[in-house]
């Protein structure tokens, strides 16, 4: 099943991404297994995440529109985030997934969302955290954090995407704001 999916990614997306992907797959196993959640949905949530990062947009769109009765107005007008949606699609029609947790963490890794599991949010940080993504100071802090707290985690990826879209002058979709305040009132909870 895994090098299945492998063998598509090679020839659904790019080495680079693939690679990322990968990265992803296991720095969500090791966080799982830190984190005491079950660590092989981990890795297939990871590994299955990025599935239609290089669909085009129409494409994005079509499949969307199929499966939901409506698209917001922001992926509408940026098509691309609805990767997410689509990669969980592809997950289950072409990979067979039925585990309804997979989908939902393939489904949250880029706008995360309030009330996600602890599944979800391991793949939420992955995708920002995981090696390729650079060795910056500011990316190493994150990853220290990420081993310690994971909503703090949550709390401080949607803040650093969040700089991220306000830098270069991009639309920000409502629900990252949703899911840092969501992640905030989880760490103010446990004290
Ligand atoms: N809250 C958001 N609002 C609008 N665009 C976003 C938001 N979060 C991420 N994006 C954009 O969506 C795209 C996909 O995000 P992501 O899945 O994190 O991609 P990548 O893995 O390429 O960094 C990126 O171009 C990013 O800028």
């Amino acid at each position: 099943m895994r090098q299945e999916i492998i063998d598509w990614l090679k020839e659904n997306v790019s080495e680079h991404r693939l690679q990322h992907i990968l990265g992803v797959e296991k720095m969500c196993e090791q966080l799982a297994i830190h984190h005491k959640i079950d660590p092989k949905k981990a890795a297939k949530a990871g590994l299955m995440h990025d599935l239609a990062k290089f669909f085009p947009p129409p494409k994005l769109l079509a499949m969307a529109k199929k499966e939901y009765n409506e698209i917001d107005t922001v992926c509408l007008s940026n098509p691309h985030l609805l990767h997410a949606d689509v990669s969980a699609m592809v997950a289950r029609d072409t990979f067979g997934v039925t585990d309804e947790d997979i989908l939902q963490a393939i489904r949250d890794h880029t706008l995360g969302n309030p009330e996600m599991s602890d599944l979800s949010c391991i793949v939420f940080i992955a995708d920002a955290l995981e090696p390729n993504r650079g060795n910056t100071p500011e990316l190493e802090k994150m990853r220290q954090i990420s081993w310690e707290n994971l909503y703090k985690s949550v709390q401080q990826t949607c803040e650093y995407s969040l700089q991220y879209l306000i830098k270069h002058n991009k639309t920000i979709h409502p629900r990252a704001i949703l899911t840092r305040n969501w992640a905030l009132h989880k760490i103010r909870a446990k004290h």
